[in-house]
């Protein structure tokens, strides 16, 4: 299976995604924003980092990059999107997911250990996990408030939507602690923490006192794969 990994000016995190593909068992394929083609990938991540310097708003201007029209087509067609952090927010600034992400409520950057629960395990990105699942990935950025007026977030919840929250404390006042959300057919995937950050063991989070290994994260891609190869 080959998944885009598209690179915007300012992306960090697209190296560590194309890695997390290939641990998972994929084919990553680097794209860039400027280009108009998706060239046949069947899957594509937006990966995290600062686009375009953070200008305006995070992701505001990735969102109109010429390879996005692409794409936004791409995505209502059906193809597993997955947008994480700096790419969540493009999603959003896009508007393939509900809602937006606004300045963490402290004020500060946050870079830590994030544990996260899998609120819903059949999105195309979230099949490997158990719903209910507690993982741990990191969360590092400074625009991770989640936020959409009452309506759109009781829809959001009402629809299996919400696919991550936060468990402890609520690291940047995110809205009903929301971490993550999808699109109704749950193919478009975003989340604030990192899953790209913790594939491999030795590397990740030291996640020992809860008798992990660090590799939460590669459950997005390995779930992406097996996705596709059942609904080819
Ligand atoms: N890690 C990231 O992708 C950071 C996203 C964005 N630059 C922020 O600070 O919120």
């Amino acid at each position: 299976m080959r998944i885009g990994v598209i690179t915007f000016p300012g992306s960090l995190d697209d190296r560590d995604a194309q890695r997390a593909v290939r641990l998972a068992g994929g084919e990553p394929v680097a794209l860039w924003h400027g280009s108009h083609s998706l060239e046949g990938v069947d899957a594509l991540v937006l990966p995290g980092g600062f686009s375009y310097g953070d200008y305006l708003r995070c992701g505001a201007i990735a969102a109109r990059s010429p390879i996005m029209a692409e794409v936004i087509d791409a995505a209502n067609s059906g193809m597993p999107v997955l947008g994480i952090c700096n790419g969540f927010q493009m999603l959003a600034e896009a508007h393939l997911v509900d809602g937006g992400l606004i300045r963490n409520d402290h004020g500060q950057f946050i870079c830590r250990d994030q544990v996260l629960r899998v609120e819903n395990a059949s999105t195309d990105w979230t099949g490997d996990f158990a719903q209910g699942q507690e993982i741990t990935i990191p969360l590092k950025n400074g625009e991770g408030g989640f936020i959409a007026d009452a309506e759109t977030v009781a829809r959001l919840e009402g629809e299996g939507q919400v696919v991550f929250r936060y468990v402890g404390v609520n690291p940047n006042g995110s809205v009903n602690d929301i971490a993550g959300v999808s699109n109704k057919r749950g193919n478009v995937v975003g989340l604030m923490p990192h899953p790209e950050h913790a594939i491999e063991e030795g590397f990740g989070p030291d996640t020992s006192a809860a008798m992990r290994n660090g590799t939460d994260g590669l459950a997005f891609f390995t779930s992406v794969i097996k996705q596709t190869l059942v609904s080819a």
